[in-house]
Protein backbone atom coordinates (compact mmCIF):
# COMPACT_ATOMS: atom_id res chain seq x y z
CA UNK A 1 0.00 0.00 0.00
CA UNK A 2 0.57 3.74 0.37
CA UNK A 3 0.90 4.42 -3.25
CA UNK A 4 0.08 7.94 -2.54
CA UNK A 5 2.81 10.03 -0.97
CA UNK A 6 2.30 12.50 2.13
CA UNK A 7 2.83 16.21 1.03
CA UNK A 8 1.68 15.17 -2.62
CA UNK A 9 -0.45 18.34 -4.01
CA UNK A 10 -3.70 17.07 -5.95
CA UNK A 11 -6.27 17.91 -7.95
CA UNK A 12 -10.04 16.54 -6.54
CA UNK A 13 -12.21 16.33 -8.54
CA UNK A 14 -16.15 15.07 -7.98
CA UNK A 15 -17.87 13.72 -11.11
CA UNK A 16 -21.37 14.80 -10.73
CA UNK A 17 -23.01 11.93 -12.83
CA UNK A 18 -26.72 12.14 -14.04
CA UNK A 19 -29.42 9.42 -12.45
CA UNK A 20 -26.78 8.38 -10.10
CA UNK A 21 -27.95 8.68 -6.16
CA UNK A 22 -26.07 9.62 -3.37
CA UNK A 23 -26.08 9.45 0.31
CA UNK A 24 -24.77 13.64 0.15
CA UNK A 25 -25.24 16.23 -2.28
CA UNK A 26 -22.35 16.71 -4.61
CA UNK A 27 -21.38 20.19 -2.99
CA UNK A 28 -20.81 17.76 0.49
CA UNK A 29 -19.21 15.19 -1.41
CA UNK A 30 -16.74 17.07 -2.54
CA UNK A 31 -15.41 18.44 1.06
CA UNK A 32 -15.88 15.15 2.45
CA UNK A 33 -13.32 13.84 0.06
CA UNK A 34 -10.97 17.19 0.13
CA UNK A 35 -11.04 16.29 4.23
CA UNK A 36 -10.39 12.38 3.21
CA UNK A 37 -7.27 13.20 1.30
CA UNK A 38 -6.41 15.89 3.73
CA UNK A 39 -6.50 13.05 6.26
CA UNK A 40 -3.58 10.93 4.48
CA UNK A 41 -1.52 14.49 4.13
CA UNK A 42 -2.47 15.56 0.50
CA UNK A 43 -2.66 18.99 -0.10
CA UNK A 44 -5.58 19.73 -1.62
CA UNK A 45 -4.23 22.16 -4.60
CA UNK A 46 -7.68 22.82 -6.20
CA UNK A 47 -10.91 20.60 -6.04
CA UNK A 48 -14.31 21.06 -8.30
CA UNK A 49 -17.32 19.49 -9.02
CA UNK A 50 -17.56 18.35 -12.36
CA UNK A 51 -21.06 17.53 -14.09
CA UNK A 52 -21.25 14.30 -16.20
CA UNK A 53 -24.36 13.73 -18.37
CA UNK A 54 -23.27 10.77 -20.09
CA UNK A 55 -20.61 8.49 -18.96
CA UNK A 56 -17.47 7.72 -21.24
CA UNK A 57 -16.84 4.30 -21.25
CA UNK A 58 -12.57 5.03 -21.63
CA UNK A 59 -12.27 8.08 -19.73
CA UNK A 60 -15.28 8.43 -17.67
CA UNK A 61 -15.55 12.72 -18.29
CA UNK A 62 -15.92 13.83 -21.66
CA UNK A 63 -13.02 15.43 -23.61
CA UNK A 64 -13.51 18.46 -23.18
CA UNK A 65 -13.77 17.82 -19.53
CA UNK A 66 -10.44 15.84 -19.35
CA UNK A 67 -8.78 18.88 -21.13
CA UNK A 68 -10.08 21.10 -18.76
CA UNK A 69 -8.46 19.18 -16.00
CA UNK A 70 -5.15 18.23 -17.58
CA UNK A 71 -5.66 22.56 -17.57
CA UNK A 72 -6.45 23.23 -13.66
CA UNK A 73 -3.64 20.60 -13.23
CA UNK A 74 -1.00 22.52 -15.07
CA UNK A 75 -2.48 25.90 -13.10
CA UNK A 76 -2.21 24.49 -9.47
CA UNK A 77 0.89 22.26 -9.89
CA UNK A 78 -1.05 19.12 -9.12
CA UNK A 79 1.23 16.07 -9.43
CA UNK A 80 -2.12 13.84 -8.29
CA UNK A 81 -5.80 13.56 -9.78
CA UNK A 82 -8.50 12.24 -7.31
CA UNK A 83 -11.27 11.46 -8.53
CA UNK A 84 -14.16 11.25 -6.06
CA UNK A 85 -16.19 8.35 -7.85
CA UNK A 86 -15.78 4.42 -9.12
CA UNK A 87 -13.13 4.63 -12.12
CA UNK A 88 -13.13 1.46 -14.40
CA UNK A 89 -9.28 0.42 -14.61
CA UNK A 90 -9.44 1.57 -18.26
CA UNK A 91 -10.57 4.48 -17.39
CA UNK A 92 -7.90 5.20 -14.84
CA UNK A 93 -5.09 4.14 -17.37
CA UNK A 94 -6.43 6.51 -20.11
CA UNK A 95 -6.52 9.34 -17.82
CA UNK A 96 -3.16 8.82 -16.55
CA UNK A 97 -1.97 8.84 -19.70
CA UNK A 98 -3.90 11.71 -21.28
CA UNK A 99 -3.01 13.89 -17.67
CA UNK A 100 0.48 12.53 -17.69
CA UNK A 101 -0.41 12.28 -13.89
CA UNK A 102 -0.84 9.65 -10.81
CA UNK A 103 -5.31 8.78 -10.96
CA UNK A 104 -6.62 7.34 -8.51
CA UNK A 105 -10.23 6.88 -7.33
CA UNK A 106 -12.22 7.18 -4.37
CA UNK A 107 -11.93 3.29 -3.36
CA UNK A 108 -7.98 3.69 -3.76
CA UNK A 109 -7.95 7.02 -1.59
CA UNK A 110 -10.16 5.21 0.96
CA UNK A 111 -8.12 2.24 0.55
CA UNK A 112 -5.12 4.35 1.58
CA UNK A 113 -6.34 5.46 5.05
CA UNK A 114 -7.41 2.33 5.78
CA UNK A 115 -4.32 1.30 5.18
CA UNK A 116 -2.78 3.92 7.74
CA UNK A 117 -5.90 3.49 10.34
CA UNK A 118 -6.14 0.30 10.55
CA UNK A 119 -5.40 -1.48 14.35
CA UNK A 120 -5.94 -4.66 14.86
CA UNK A 121 -4.54 -7.82 12.87
CA UNK A 122 -7.52 -8.57 11.59
CA UNK A 123 -8.17 -4.74 10.32
CA UNK A 124 -4.49 -4.83 9.19
CA UNK A 125 -5.36 -7.89 6.87
CA UNK A 126 -8.76 -7.04 5.67
CA UNK A 127 -7.56 -4.03 4.31
CA UNK A 128 -4.40 -5.85 2.43
CA UNK A 129 -6.87 -8.15 1.13
CA UNK A 130 -9.06 -5.65 0.00
CA UNK A 131 -6.32 -3.79 -1.54
CA UNK A 132 -4.86 -6.61 -3.26
CA UNK A 133 -8.66 -7.43 -5.04
CA UNK A 134 -7.98 -3.97 -6.08
CA UNK A 135 -4.43 -4.20 -8.12
CA UNK A 136 -5.79 -7.63 -9.05
CA UNK A 137 -8.64 -5.89 -11.01
CA UNK A 138 -6.58 -3.31 -12.15
CA UNK A 139 -4.33 -5.79 -14.01
CA UNK A 140 -6.59 -6.48 -16.16
CA UNK A 141 -6.66 -2.42 -17.99
CA UNK A 142 -3.04 -3.71 -19.07
CA UNK A 143 -4.48 -6.99 -20.08
CA UNK A 144 -6.95 -5.65 -22.34
CA UNK A 145 -4.61 -2.55 -23.47
CA UNK A 146 -2.37 -5.31 -25.02
CA UNK A 147 -4.92 -7.11 -26.84
CA UNK A 148 -5.81 -4.08 -27.78
CA UNK A 149 -2.55 -3.05 -29.29
CA UNK A 150 -2.34 -6.18 -30.78
CA UNK A 151 -5.81 -5.69 -32.75
CA UNK A 152 -6.69 -8.90 -31.31
CA UNK A 153 -9.69 -10.46 -29.90
CA UNK A 154 -9.13 -12.49 -26.46
CA UNK A 155 -6.02 -14.20 -28.75
CA UNK A 156 -3.69 -15.46 -25.50
CA UNK A 157 -0.34 -16.53 -25.46
CA UNK A 158 1.94 -13.10 -25.81
CA UNK A 159 4.89 -12.22 -23.69
CA UNK A 160 2.54 -9.61 -21.61
CA UNK A 161 0.30 -11.65 -21.11
CA UNK A 162 2.23 -14.40 -19.50
CA UNK A 163 3.59 -11.92 -17.01
CA UNK A 164 0.41 -10.44 -16.55
CA UNK A 165 -0.52 -14.07 -15.69
CA UNK A 166 2.45 -14.47 -13.40
CA UNK A 167 0.82 -11.20 -12.06
CA UNK A 168 -2.39 -12.39 -11.20
CA UNK A 169 -1.23 -15.89 -9.56
CA UNK A 170 1.10 -13.87 -7.33
CA UNK A 171 -1.59 -11.71 -5.97
CA UNK A 172 -4.73 -15.16 -5.97
CA UNK A 173 -1.62 -16.62 -3.63
CA UNK A 174 -1.05 -13.57 -1.82
CA UNK A 175 -4.84 -13.61 -1.17
CA UNK A 176 -5.42 -17.11 -0.23
CA UNK A 177 -2.70 -16.86 2.26
CA UNK A 178 -4.17 -14.20 4.05
CA UNK A 179 -7.52 -15.81 4.22
CA UNK A 180 -6.17 -18.22 5.85
CA UNK A 181 -4.03 -15.78 8.31
CA UNK A 182 -7.41 -14.03 8.67
CA UNK A 183 -9.22 -17.46 9.58
CA UNK A 184 -6.70 -18.00 12.23
CA UNK A 185 -6.93 -14.24 13.46
CA UNK A 186 -10.77 -14.85 13.83
CA UNK A 187 -10.47 -18.20 15.45
CA UNK A 188 -7.82 -16.83 18.25
CA UNK A 189 -9.88 -13.56 18.51
CA UNK A 190 -13.04 -14.82 20.34
CA UNK A 191 -10.23 -16.39 22.92
CA UNK A 192 -8.87 -12.66 23.38
CA UNK A 193 -12.14 -11.13 23.56
CA UNK A 194 -12.86 -13.54 26.64
CA UNK A 195 -9.08 -12.64 28.28
CA UNK A 196 -10.39 -8.97 27.44
CA UNK A 197 -12.88 -9.75 29.52
CA UNK A 198 -10.20 -9.77 32.43
CA UNK A 199 -8.56 -6.63 30.38
CA UNK A 200 -7.51 -4.62 33.47
CA UNK A 201 -9.24 -0.97 32.94
CA UNK A 202 -12.85 -0.13 31.07
CA UNK A 203 -12.70 0.60 27.23
CA UNK A 204 -14.31 3.67 25.71
CA UNK A 205 -14.44 3.55 22.15
CA UNK A 206 -14.52 6.68 20.01
CA UNK A 207 -16.76 6.38 17.01
CA UNK A 208 -18.11 8.85 14.31
CA UNK A 209 -18.29 10.25 10.98
CA UNK A 210 -14.88 11.42 9.19
CA UNK A 211 -14.10 14.79 10.18
CA UNK A 212 -16.62 14.71 13.18
CA UNK A 213 -13.39 15.42 15.45
CA UNK A 214 -12.71 12.16 16.89
CA UNK A 215 -8.88 12.43 16.75
CA UNK A 216 -9.33 16.08 18.36
CA UNK A 217 -11.08 15.03 21.33
CA UNK A 218 -9.26 11.89 21.31
CA UNK A 219 -5.59 14.21 21.38
CA UNK A 220 -7.45 16.64 23.87
CA UNK A 221 -8.33 13.69 26.42
CA UNK A 222 -5.14 11.90 26.32
CA UNK A 223 -2.82 14.05 24.62
CA UNK A 224 -1.88 16.02 28.69
CA UNK A 225 0.53 13.46 29.53
CA UNK A 226 1.64 10.30 28.71
CA UNK A 227 0.63 7.61 31.44
CA UNK A 228 2.86 4.41 31.75
CA UNK A 229 0.16 2.19 30.40
CA UNK A 230 0.24 3.27 27.05
CA UNK A 231 3.18 2.00 26.79
CA UNK A 232 1.74 -1.20 26.92
CA UNK A 233 -0.27 -0.20 23.65
CA UNK A 234 1.95 2.16 21.99
CA UNK A 235 3.98 -0.65 19.67
CA UNK A 236 0.56 -2.43 19.03
CA UNK A 237 -2.06 0.36 18.28
CA UNK A 238 -1.22 4.14 18.57
CA UNK A 239 -4.99 4.43 18.33
CA UNK A 240 -5.11 3.28 22.21
CA UNK A 241 -4.42 5.13 25.21
CA UNK A 242 -5.14 5.42 28.99
CA UNK A 243 -7.13 8.47 30.72
CA UNK A 244 -7.61 8.89 34.36
CA UNK A 245 -11.24 8.90 35.10
CA UNK A 246 -12.48 9.40 38.88
CA UNK A 247 -15.52 6.72 39.10
CA UNK A 248 -12.80 3.55 37.79
CA UNK A 249 -9.51 5.17 37.91
CA UNK A 250 -8.09 4.52 34.78
CA UNK A 251 -9.65 3.87 30.97
CA UNK A 252 -8.69 3.03 28.06
CA UNK A 253 -9.57 5.11 24.65
CA UNK A 254 -9.75 3.73 21.89
CA UNK A 255 -10.17 5.99 18.01
CA UNK A 256 -11.38 4.25 15.45
CA UNK A 257 -11.57 4.90 11.52
CA UNK A 258 -13.73 7.30 10.31
CA UNK A 259 -17.21 6.80 8.73
CA UNK A 260 -17.56 7.16 5.05
CA UNK A 261 -20.17 8.22 2.89
CA UNK A 262 -21.07 5.84 -0.17
CA UNK A 263 -18.28 3.24 0.73
CA UNK A 264 -17.34 0.95 -2.37
CA UNK A 265 -18.98 -2.43 -1.72
CA UNK A 266 -15.20 -4.15 -2.01
CA UNK A 267 -14.19 -2.39 1.26
CA UNK A 268 -17.39 -2.87 3.62
CA UNK A 269 -15.30 -6.01 5.39
CA UNK A 270 -12.58 -3.81 5.67
CA UNK A 271 -14.02 -0.87 7.41
CA UNK A 272 -16.14 -3.60 9.63
CA UNK A 273 -13.04 -5.03 10.79
CA UNK A 274 -11.53 -1.73 11.91
CA UNK A 275 -14.60 -1.40 14.12
CA UNK A 276 -13.78 -4.85 15.38
CA UNK A 277 -12.66 -2.94 18.73
CA UNK A 278 -15.68 -1.26 19.44
CA UNK A 279 -17.26 -4.30 20.21
CA UNK A 280 -15.41 -4.86 23.37
CA UNK A 281 -15.74 -1.23 24.63
CA UNK A 282 -17.81 -0.51 28.00
CA UNK A 283 -18.91 2.81 26.61
CA UNK A 284 -19.06 4.29 23.18
CA UNK A 285 -18.93 7.92 22.52
CA UNK A 286 -20.46 9.05 19.21
CA UNK A 287 -18.81 12.05 18.07
CA UNK A 288 -20.74 14.36 15.76
CA UNK A 289 -20.15 17.14 13.58
CA UNK A 290 -22.89 19.61 14.61
CA UNK A 291 -22.26 22.36 12.10
CA UNK A 292 -22.47 20.15 9.06
CA UNK A 293 -25.66 20.33 7.51
CA UNK A 294 -25.64 16.72 7.26
CA UNK A 295 -25.62 15.89 10.94
CA UNK A 296 -28.51 13.95 10.54
CA UNK A 297 -28.15 11.92 7.91
CA UNK A 298 -24.20 11.27 9.34
CA UNK A 299 -25.64 10.02 12.27
CA UNK A 300 -27.89 7.75 10.96
CA UNK A 301 -25.47 5.72 8.88
CA UNK A 302 -23.31 5.15 11.93
CA UNK A 303 -26.03 4.01 13.83
CA UNK A 304 -26.99 1.45 10.66
CA UNK A 305 -23.62 0.62 11.10
CA UNK A 306 -23.65 -0.41 14.81
CA UNK A 307 -26.76 -2.05 14.62
CA UNK A 308 -24.80 -4.57 11.78
CA UNK A 309 -22.27 -4.94 14.41
CA UNK A 310 -24.99 -5.89 16.53
CA UNK A 311 -24.44 -2.91 19.35
CA UNK A 312 -28.03 -0.74 18.53
CA UNK A 313 -31.19 -2.11 17.43
CA UNK A 314 -32.45 0.28 15.01
CA UNK A 315 -32.52 4.34 15.38
CA UNK A 316 -32.79 5.39 19.15
CA UNK A 317 -33.35 1.90 19.88
CA UNK A 318 -31.89 -0.13 22.82
CA UNK A 319 -27.76 -0.38 22.53
CA UNK A 320 -26.19 -3.38 24.55
CA UNK A 321 -23.55 -0.64 24.85
CA UNK A 322 -24.11 2.46 26.56
CA UNK A 323 -23.81 5.19 23.79
CA UNK A 324 -23.04 8.99 24.15
CA UNK A 325 -23.20 11.66 21.89
CA UNK A 326 -20.79 14.30 21.89
CA UNK A 327 -22.40 16.98 19.68
CA UNK A 328 -19.06 18.84 18.83
CA UNK A 329 -17.81 21.81 17.30
CA UNK A 330 -20.09 23.71 19.37
CA UNK A 331 -17.64 26.77 18.52
CA UNK A 332 -18.46 27.31 14.93
CA UNK A 333 -22.58 27.85 15.54
CA UNK A 334 -23.85 30.90 16.20
CA UNK A 335 -25.10 31.58 19.54
CA UNK A 336 -29.20 31.01 18.53
CA UNK A 337 -27.83 27.70 17.28
CA UNK A 338 -25.54 27.07 19.69
CA UNK A 339 -28.42 27.87 22.50
CA UNK A 340 -31.14 25.46 20.23
CA UNK A 341 -28.66 22.61 20.82
CA UNK A 342 -27.96 23.26 24.41
CA UNK A 343 -31.83 22.80 25.56
CA UNK A 344 -32.00 19.86 23.18
CA UNK A 345 -29.38 18.45 25.17
CA UNK A 346 -30.97 19.56 28.78
CA UNK A 347 -31.90 16.85 30.44
CA UNK A 348 -30.44 14.11 27.96
CA UNK A 349 -28.09 11.73 29.87
CA UNK A 350 -26.98 11.06 26.31
CA UNK A 351 -26.10 13.67 24.94
CA UNK A 352 -22.92 15.94 25.89
CA UNK A 353 -22.93 18.97 23.70
CA UNK A 354 -18.75 20.09 23.67
CA UNK A 355 -16.18 21.61 21.49
CA UNK A 356 -12.83 19.40 20.90
CA UNK A 357 -11.03 22.59 19.33
CA UNK A 358 -11.99 24.83 22.69
CA UNK A 359 -12.35 22.67 25.06
CA UNK A 360 -15.75 23.47 26.24
CA UNK A 361 -18.39 20.74 27.52
CA UNK A 362 -15.50 18.23 27.46
CA UNK A 363 -15.15 18.01 31.26
CA UNK A 364 -19.01 17.25 31.51
CA UNK A 365 -18.65 14.78 28.73
CA UNK A 366 -16.15 12.78 30.98
CA UNK A 367 -18.56 13.00 33.82
CA UNK A 368 -20.86 11.57 31.97
CA UNK A 369 -18.66 8.71 30.60
CA UNK A 370 -17.39 7.98 33.98
CA UNK A 371 -20.77 8.27 35.56
CA UNK A 372 -22.55 5.50 32.18
CA UNK A 373 -18.94 2.96 33.38
CA UNK A 374 -19.63 2.88 37.65
CA UNK A 375 -23.52 2.84 37.00
CA UNK A 376 -24.73 0.06 38.68
CA UNK A 377 -21.51 -0.59 41.05
CA UNK A 378 -22.35 -2.71 43.88
CA UNK A 379 -20.42 -3.45 47.10
CA UNK A 380 -19.00 -7.12 47.30
CA UNK A 381 -17.48 -8.83 49.86
CA UNK A 382 -14.00 -10.54 49.23
CA UNK A 383 -12.44 -12.96 52.25
CA UNK A 384 -9.00 -13.78 50.23
CA UNK A 385 -5.63 -15.63 51.34
CA UNK A 386 -3.14 -12.79 52.25
CA UNK A 387 -0.93 -15.00 49.58
CA UNK A 388 -3.34 -13.72 46.94
CA UNK A 389 -1.47 -10.38 46.87
CA UNK A 390 -2.42 -10.53 43.19
CA UNK A 391 -5.88 -10.19 43.67
CA UNK A 392 -5.76 -7.43 46.58
CA UNK A 393 -3.93 -5.21 44.42
CA UNK A 394 -6.17 -5.33 41.92
CA UNK A 395 -9.08 -4.67 43.93
CA UNK A 396 -7.23 -1.64 45.59
CA UNK A 397 -7.02 -0.67 41.96
CA UNK A 398 -9.92 -1.20 40.48
CA UNK A 399 -12.42 -0.67 42.95
CA UNK A 400 -13.39 1.34 45.48
CA UNK A 401 -12.13 -0.19 48.47
CA UNK A 402 -14.41 0.49 51.60
CA UNK A 403 -12.73 -1.81 54.26
CA UNK A 404 -9.88 -3.97 54.04
CA UNK A 405 -9.19 -5.76 57.61
CA UNK A 406 -7.80 -8.95 59.05
CA UNK A 407 -10.48 -11.58 58.59
CA UNK A 408 -11.27 -13.75 61.37
CA UNK A 409 -11.22 -17.66 61.31
CA UNK A 410 -9.76 -19.74 58.50
CA UNK A 411 -5.94 -21.46 58.51
CA UNK A 412 -3.62 -19.10 57.31
CA UNK A 413 -3.62 -15.06 57.54
CA UNK A 414 -6.65 -13.53 55.50
CA UNK A 415 -8.27 -10.30 54.74
CA UNK A 416 -11.71 -9.26 54.26
CA UNK A 417 -12.38 -6.97 51.89
CA UNK A 418 -15.63 -4.92 51.20
CA UNK A 419 -15.14 -3.00 47.69
CA UNK A 420 -17.48 -1.49 45.01
CA UNK A 421 -17.39 -2.76 41.62
CA UNK A 422 -19.48 -2.18 38.99
CA UNK A 423 -20.70 -5.32 37.27
CA UNK A 424 -18.48 -5.41 34.34
CA UNK A 425 -15.42 -5.08 36.20
CA UNK A 426 -16.77 -7.60 39.22
CA UNK A 427 -17.17 -9.60 35.79
CA UNK A 428 -13.76 -9.17 34.92
CA UNK A 429 -12.23 -9.88 38.76
CA UNK A 430 -14.01 -13.25 38.50
CA UNK A 431 -11.95 -14.21 35.39
CA UNK A 432 -9.19 -12.81 37.05
CA UNK A 433 -9.75 -15.66 39.35
CA UNK A 434 -10.51 -18.69 37.38
N1 LIG B 1 -13.96 24.51 15.02
C1 LIG B 1 -13.79 23.24 15.40
N2 LIG B 1 -13.11 22.40 14.64
C2 LIG B 1 -12.95 21.13 15.07
C3 LIG B 1 -13.48 20.68 16.30
N3 LIG B 1 -13.17 19.38 16.45
C4 LIG B 1 -12.46 19.03 15.34
N4 LIG B 1 -12.33 20.09 14.51
C5 LIG B 1 -11.65 20.12 13.21
O1 LIG B 1 -12.32 19.23 12.34
C6 LIG B 1 -11.40 18.57 11.48
C7 LIG B 1 -11.50 17.07 11.63
O2 LIG B 1 -11.10 16.71 12.93
P1 LIG B 1 -10.50 15.29 13.27
O3 LIG B 1 -10.32 15.25 14.73
O4 LIG B 1 -9.36 14.98 12.40
O5 LIG B 1 -11.73 14.39 12.82
P2 LIG B 1 -11.87 12.80 12.84
O6 LIG B 1 -13.25 12.50 13.27
O7 LIG B 1 -10.78 12.17 13.62
O8 LIG B 1 -11.73 12.50 11.30
P3 LIG B 1 -11.28 11.11 10.59
O9 LIG B 1 -9.90 10.84 11.06
O10 LIG B 1 -11.38 11.44 9.15
O11 LIG B 1 -12.25 10.07 11.01
C8 LIG B 1 -10.02 19.12 11.86
O12 LIG B 1 -9.70 20.15 10.98
C9 LIG B 1 -10.23 19.64 13.28
O13 LIG B 1 -9.36 20.69 13.58
C10 LIG B 1 -14.20 21.63 17.11
O14 LIG B 1 -14.72 21.36 18.19
N5 LIG B 1 -14.32 22.89 16.60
Amino acid sequence: MGEVSRGARALVVCPDIRGQKHDLDPGARLEEACGLALAIGIVVADATIVPVRQVRPGTLFGAGQVENIAIACEQHEAELVVVDGALSPIQQRNLEETLRRKVIDRTGLILEIFGERAATAEGRLQVELAHLDYQQSRLVRSWTHLERQRGGFGFLGGPGETQIEADRRMIRQRMARLRKELEQVRKTRALHRERRGGAPWPVIALVGYTNAGKSTLFNRLTGESVMAEDLLFATLDPTMRAIRLPGVEKAIMSDTVGFISDLPTQLVAAFRATLEEVTGADVIVHVRDMANPAAAAQKAQVLAVLGELGLVEGEGGESTIPIVEAWNKLDLLAEPDRERLREAAEGKDTIVPISAMTGEGVDALLARVDRLLTAGAKVHEFVLDAGEGQKIAWLHAHGQVLEDVEAEGGEGPRRRLLVRLTPKEFGRFESLAD
